[in-house]
């Protein structure tokens, strides 16, 4: 199930970085396109008989979370989170507490996220899989994650598979920069200059990942403009739909 992919950088190689997690991922083999179809999923879930080890034949669900920045992703899992029970894995606080922790990545991150750039896929790809890897839920949300193809096919080359579903938040810029600006949590990132520097990086790298994914009939487009709550009840029935399935309720 393990690959080793094939781009690479100097920080370090992905087979190292796949060495590190001891557990094949199964990903739900069943998507659906435009109209939300639930497929039932062959195995069920029952967490008794795991010792909060997924047995290998068990499958995880993954949903990318997309959207430029201030769009408004991170409010809607926390959302989803509390509705339908995925763990939720925000690529850039993953990022963020290795430049807190200061590991050895620790200080190229910072200066990439400053800048409004994109840290090579070896590193972000890692610590997502370690995050899956040590988790108990089987069901994940991957919020701000894959935002360049060079990220896309890093992650698909270690798991060997697709995402299931993918969100993708659709905010006018004026909008999002409002949001951002008016965030107040302290980003390094969250001032004009570094913002104008996202959303050309967000246009530039990311949009070719949402169009990919939409080719394949895998993205939910949500109008990101509203209250959170009304843009929640946009977010709600694509995961009803698959909170038929056995495995998928909230456990
Ligand atoms: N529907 C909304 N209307 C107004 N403000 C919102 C809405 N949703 C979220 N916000 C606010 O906008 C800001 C950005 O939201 P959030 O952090 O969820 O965006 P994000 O897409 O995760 O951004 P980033 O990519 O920069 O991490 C936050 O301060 C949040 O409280
Ligand atoms: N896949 C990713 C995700 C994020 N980054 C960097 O982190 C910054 C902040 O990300 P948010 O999702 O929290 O907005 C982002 O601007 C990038 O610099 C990344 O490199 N790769
Ligand atoms: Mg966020």
């Amino acid at each position: 199930m393990w690959r080793r992919a094939t781009t690479q950088s100097s920080i370090t190689s992905l087979s190292a970085s796949a060495s590190l997690f001891k557990k094949p991922i199964n990903i739900i083999s069943h998507t659906f396109t435009s109209t939300p179809t639930p497929t039932p999923t062959p195995i069920p879930f029952h967490p008794q008989e795991t010792d909060g080890i997924p047995p290998k034949h068990i499958s995880r669900f993954i949903t990318f979370v997309l959207g430029g920045p201030g769009s408004g992703k991170g409010t809607q899992c926390a959302k989803i989170v509390e509705t339908f029970g995925f763990k939720h894995l925000s690529a850039g606080d993953l990022l963020r507490r290795e430049i807190v922790s200061d590991t050895k990545y620790g200080s190229m991150i910072l200066t990439t996220i400053k800048e409004g750039r994109i840290v090579p896929s070896e590193v972000t790809v890692k610590l997502i899989l370690r995050e899956i890897q040590s988790s108990d839920n089987l069901k994940f949300l991957i919020d701000g994650f894959p935002r360049s193809e060079e990220n896309r096919i890093a992650f698909e080359q270690i798991i060997g598979a697709e995402p299931n579903i993918v969100l993708f938040f659709d905010c006018p810029e004026q909008e999002m920069v409002k949001r951002v600006l008016s965030r107040n949590q302290g980003r390094i990132d969250d001032n004009i200059d570094t913002i104008k520097k996202r959303l050309k990086v967000f246009e530039a790298l990311n949009r070719p990942v949402i169009d990919h994914y939409a080719k394949k009939g895998k993205v939910h487009k949500i109008n990101a403009v509203g209250t959170e709550d009304q843009i929640f009840e946009q977010v709600r029935p694509v995961f009803a739909a698959f909170e038929q399935d056995a495995d998928l309720k909230a456990v």
